[in-house]
């Protein structure tokens, strides 16, 4: 099977999660897109949905689907959302397409997060896939020197300004045997809007397209 097959997969999968008639959370990304176009045949029991960025909310309206925004809803049922990498204790990393910001608030809102992703993703130890880290423009270069006292190789991610008007820094080679003290310490960053670790706030489901099906693993 082809990538691009088990991302459908998974995110087919993901359809029985969504609960009825409920406010339903929907992330950013290629198996993001998956999912949204899997909302098709169940679009008439989602009442609306909260979006991570403006390119879902398009999409989601392109099929109909009510977007709502993030303060006119008091909860959010299921948040389901890729990953760029997700280690066994459902610790992710994300933001490889920017919207970690508000992929975060989202989850932080959700009582479920349900991550999907095709087996690539999958991880034992999170620091492979370089971490994006969410700047205040004017602070990218005094937050690239204190990654880099961190041990971090930040990279500037050129033309390229997120949803919120920000900066990404890229970080490759941060040890992150601890990716929840690394989610705080990086917090405390003075500039730092988000960083990608999602492990204070990991998945609460995970699912995985392999060549074997797709496989359920439940946060340990
Ligand atoms: O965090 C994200 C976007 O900010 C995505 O979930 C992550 O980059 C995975 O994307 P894809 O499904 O295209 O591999």
């Amino acid at each position: 099977m082809t990538q691009d097959q088990l991302k459908r997969a998974v995110a087919e999968a993901a359809l029985a999660y969504v609960e009825k008639d409920e406010v339903l959370g929907v992330g950013t990304g290629s198996t993001a897109n998956f999912f949204i176009d899997a909302l098709a045949s169940i679009k008439q029991h989602i009442p609306a949905a909260v979006a991570s960025s403006k390119a879902t909310a398009e999409r989601l309206q392109k099929l109909g689907i009510e977007v709502v925004d993030l303060n006119s809803v008091d909860n959010i049922s299921v948040y389901v959302d890729g990953a760029d990498e997700v280690n066994p204790y459902l610790h992710m990393v994300k933001g490889g397409g920017g919207a970690l910001t508000r992929e975060k608030i989202v989850a932080a809102v959700a009582k479920k997060f349900v991550c999907i992703a095709d087996a690539s993703k999958q991880v034992p130890v999170l620091g492979q896939f370089p971490l994006p880290i969410e700047v205040i423009p004017m602070a990218r270069s005094y937050v690239a020197r204190e990654l880099v006292k961190l041990g971090g190789t930040p990279v500037y991610r050129q033309g390229f300004v997120t949803d919120n008007g920000n900066v990404i820094l890229d970080t490759y080679h941060l040890s992150i045997v601890n990716p929840v003290a690394l989610e705080l310490t990086l917090n405390q960053i003075v500039g730092v809007v988000t960083n990608g670790l999602f492990a204070q706030r990991g998945a609460d489901v995970l699912l995985i397209g392999s060549s074997d099906g797709v496989k359920t693993y439940l946060k340990p």
